[in-house]
């Protein structure tokens, strides 16, 4: 016999809530997230399958996915550290201005930081370089 997508990912076929299909349902009527908050209290663990991780319906699918979360939370990693550079290379720049007599903040230069983010990534651009300055400068 050949095996399913539910045997391959662990997933359940056949029921219209979307948890379902993600192995949270038991014919016990136990759901994944109150057995894994039961095993936790107990102090047991309780392995989550392919399938209910990813959300995925074939070990194909479910692999696929597991591969591009790697690949993910590595460019999460380079871009948090890059956030976290800007935030010192601008600390410099805020430190010689306030030493020097001068503001913190340069709100012109800041519009030119705001317009380039933009320019490459559309609406969501500005909002994310406000949260970037925002970090690297405080709230104003
Ligand atoms: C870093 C500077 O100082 C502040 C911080 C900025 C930033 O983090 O990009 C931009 C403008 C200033 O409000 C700067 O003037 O270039």
């Amino acid at each position: 016999m050949t095996a399913t997508a539910t045997e391959k990912t662990g997933a359940t076929e056949h029921h219209d809530h979307p948890d379902a299909a993600q192995g949270s349902g038991t014919p016990d009527g136990t759901g994944t997230a109150e057995r894994a908050g039961a095993a936790e209290r107990a102090g047991t663990t309780e392995k989550k399958g392919a399938g209910e991780r990813t959300g995925a319906r074939t070990t194909e699918a479910a692999g696929v996915i597991s591969g591009a979360r790697e690949r993910i939370d590595a460019l999460d990693d380079r871009i948090i550290g890059l956030i976290q550079e800007r935030m010192a290379v601008s600390a410099v720049i805020q430190e010689a201005r306030i030493t020097s007599g001068g503001r913190r903040v340069n709100l012109s230069r800041e519009m030119e930081v705001l317009g380039r983010y933009r320019e490459a990534l559309g609406k969501p651009g500005t909002a994310l370089a406000m949260t970037l300055l925002e970090l690297c400068r405080g709230r104003i």
